[in-house]
């Protein structure tokens, strides 16, 4: 029963932390967001109280299970709220599992250990080994000072339990800290691959891919969606006199200056070699334009300095076209509007927004 205790112990904990840590996609750290930190301390307290049914048996001492461990790794891991949370709900469960002098004395003890551990979060900040270790030295402390007080003295008695939960403690966290690395790898594995798969590697930006998801969804957002297509005037110049390095100084510099120009919520994309887009949920067609007059003043003043010290100019040509009031026009037709826009612009002479609106495309110089 003592060996099935502990493997049955030691096999919830695990699969219960798998479970938890895939609640969030970030790896369980501090800088998750607070409700993730909420759920992650009320998913560790259910796991304690899962832990608690399936106590390990022992002879000669009270019955033995590895409640702390979700706490702990809430200390360490996730922050004081979560540590809080857990500590809450380890209290509650001692109580319902056992309502006896026992239990509450138990409970109590949960408390003070919570508490104690949710200040200890706050405040000591160093790495998560030298937290996991302080942190379980603090919390056997507390569980075998509860064990003496409850079990009455017995030195010898009081020796084997602290040894005993001392090794369980040890084991476990070891376990549960080996298996929390593997998911953080993993997950910072995938978040990588998704940046690279969603972003352009020269620019940073997002890349087509996921400016064909955004057309596609464009349709949801309904009235006021503007698009803007922007293109580099005379760039193959650029590369042909001053070469390709400069050419990708030059794209890295106007991804700058379209990131400057547009909100958080606002998406800029490299669509193609010298060829961007920017998306405006919202957007009123007046400000739209200015938006792109903005840009395209900047963007003509801009001193670009390539790494042999030669400064050059460049201008950009830009369409807009804007779903309007009424949002009534579909993803096609806005990008058929811009599109249209931004030839009427190169063809007038570059270096100038063209506003699309319907069949008229309406003709602004900078
Ligand atoms: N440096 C650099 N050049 C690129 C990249 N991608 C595409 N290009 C170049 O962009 C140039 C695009 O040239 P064109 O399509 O002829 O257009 P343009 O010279 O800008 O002329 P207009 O658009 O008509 O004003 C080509 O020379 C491509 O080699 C890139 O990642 N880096």
């Amino acid at each position: 029963m003592f060996f099935e205790g502990i493997i049955i112990n030691i096999s919830v904990l695990i699969a219960g932390f798998y479970f938890i840590s895939k609640l969030s996609r970030l790896p369980l750290d501090s800088r998750i967001p607070v409700g993730k930190k909420i759920q992650i301390g009320f998913f560790n307290g259910l796991l304690c109280f899962l832990l608690m049914k399936f106590s390990i048996s022992t002879i000669d001492y009270p019955p033995i299970d590895l409640r702390h461990i979700p706490l702990l790794i809430a200390a360490c891991y996730v922050g004081p709220l979560a540590a809080l949370i857990t500590a809450i709900i380890i209290s509650i469960s001692c109580i319902i599992i056992s309502f006896t002098e026992t239990g509450t004395i138990v409970a109590i003890n949960y408390c003070i250990i919570g508490l104690v551990l949710t200040v200890c979060s706050y405040y000591i900040r160093r790495s998560i080994r030298y937290r996991a270790i302080l942190f379980s030295i603090i919390t056997l402390s507390f569980i075998v000072i509860g064990y003496a007080y409850s079990t009455g003295p017995n030195l010898v008695k009081f020796g084997e339990f602290t040894l005993l939960i001392a090794l369980f403690t040890a084991v476990s966290m070891y376990l549960a800290m080996m298996l929390l690395k593997d998911l953080k790898r993993k997950k910072l594995e995938i978040l990588t691959y998704q940046g690279q798969a969603q972003h352009d590697f020269l620019t940073s930006l997002l890349n087509k891919r996921m400016f064909d998801r955004a057309i596609r969804h464009i349709n949801q957002y309904k009235e006021n969606t503007v698009l803007m297509l922007i293109d580099i005037d005379y760039f193959k110049k650029v590369n042909d006199i001053y070469g390709h390095d400069a050419g990708d100084l030059v794209l890295k510099e106007i991804a700058s200056i379209l990131n400057a120009h547009t909100a958080y919520g606002q998406k800029v994309f490299r669509i193609g070699g010298e060829e961007f887009s920017v998306i405006l949920i919202d957007c009123p067609a007046p400000l739209a334009k200015k938006i792109g007059e903005d840009i395209c003043r900047e963007v003509a003043n801009h001193p670009f300095i390539l790494s042999n010290g030669t400064r050059i100019r460049i201008t950009i040509s830009i369409g807009i076209s804007s779903s309007g009031q009424d949002g009534d026009k579909n993803s096609l037709s806005l990008f058929r509007l811009a599109d249209r826009a931004l030839y009427q612009a190169k063809s007038d002479g570059r270096n100038r927004v063209f506003y699309a609106s319907d069949e008229t495309v309406h003709h602004q110089t900078v």
